[in-house]
């Protein structure tokens, strides 16, 4: 069953003309001039019940405006869509019983007040049954580990606890789909972790459907079944995330604090591993897991180098489309 589709959906902004110099812009004032901006072009997107679709694409590319439209918040100038049965501009009240939303810089709780009364807020807002709210609270209040904050007020809670209030808030009315964006940003590694566990796991359990943008390449290989890539507001690539990270997200970035400064020369060449940066103590490397693994990697420095600390990271997923971007470009890999 199709959670989504759209065909050939598009948005075009209409944007002052900006005129070069004072006495232009004091033209403008009186009689401005007009230019379109095409922020979404053409997208034809097809969906299952179930999915976990990552929507990526550089800052600008035009994936808030397409959540926008999806959402309902937005008419486009443009073309089709059907989200959960509904036509999103069309229809976009109904459609919020069967949609849920997160937004990490902006927060969907009540500021002054403790999750729980939001809970509340919510289940009478959804009209919700009170005794499937009252079980469906306790499930999440637990599995989201909840209880030590639900009574206090949210401005004073942690950024990690908020968030996991947010997310939890989300699934209160069953949605069949979230759109979620930017769901993990600010957080450290164990509450990025733990999110997505749990957004893993409702979506196994309910097979609520995720369609998520992030600008970090952990969410995407440990949330999502498939990329898709926008690019000035055009689809660039749509592919299983398998099949991205054999191509593209089989890199490794190791960061090491050495016990002592050291120069290039005195680090061996190791296959699969290049040698990134390399600043008084900091040591950056960059393992290709296609040729070597992280552990066979490190093992060809610690003869030569003394290890204070090391971090293994995802490259910074802006790296990454770029690189899905050159690809297209020449004309490697297939959509
Ligand atoms: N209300 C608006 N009026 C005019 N232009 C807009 C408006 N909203 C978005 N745009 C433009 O449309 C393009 C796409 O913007 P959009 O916010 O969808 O990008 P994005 O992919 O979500 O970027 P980011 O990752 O930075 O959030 C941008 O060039 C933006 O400046």
């Amino acid at each position: 069953m199709r959670a989504l589709t759209t065909s050939g959906l598009s948005k075009t902004f209409k944007v002052k003309r900006k005129p070069e110099g004072l006495s232009g812009s004091f033209r403008s004032l009186f009689k401005p001039e007009w230019e379109e901006k095409a922020a979404v072009q053409a997208i034809d997107l097809a969906v299952d019940q179930g999915e976990t679709v990552a929507f990526l694409g550089p800052n600008g590319a035009g994936k808030s405006t397409t959540i926008k439209m999806l959402t309902g918040i937005l008419h486009p100038t443009s073309g089709e869509a059907n989200v959960a049965g509904f036509v999103p501009w069309k229809d976009r009240a109904r459609l919020a019983f069967r949609i849920g939303t997160v937004f990490g810089q902006k927060s969907q709780l009540w500021y002054h007040l403790p999750p729980i009364d939001t809970f509340e807020l919510i289940s009478r807002v959804y009209e919700l049954k009170r005794t499937d709210y009252l079980t469906r609270q306790r499930d999440l209040i637990e599995r989201f580990e909840l209880g030590p904050y639900l009574h206090t007020p949210v401005r004073k809670l942690s950024l990690g606890e908020r968030m996991r209030c947010e997310i939890a808030a989300s699934f209160l009315h069953r949605p069949r789909l979230l759109f979620l964006d930017e769901p993990t940003i600010g957080l450290d590694v164990v509450v990025k972790q733990r999110i997505r566990e749990l957004i893993r796991e409702r979506n196994r359990q309910e097979e609520t459907t995720v369609f998520l943008t992030s600008h970090d390449a952990g969410d995407v290989e440990e949330l999502c079944s498939r990329v898709i890539v926008i690019h000035h507001g055009g689809m660039l690539l749509d592919e299983p995330v398998e099949r991205v990270k054999r191509d593209v997200l089989s890199r490794k970035t190791i960061k090491l604090t050495l016990t002592e400064a050291a120069d290039r020369t005195s680090f061996p060449v190791v296959t699969g591993t290049e040698v990134h940066a390399v600043e008084d103590r900091r040591l950056i490397l960059s393992v290709d897991l296609k040729q070597i693994g992280i552990e066979e990697a490190l093992g060809g420095f610690l003869g030569r180098v003394r290890i204070e600390d090391l971090t293994v990271e995802d490259p910074p997923l802006e790296e990454i489309i770029k690189h899905i971007y050159g690809m297209r470009a020449s004309g490697e890999g297939s959509a």
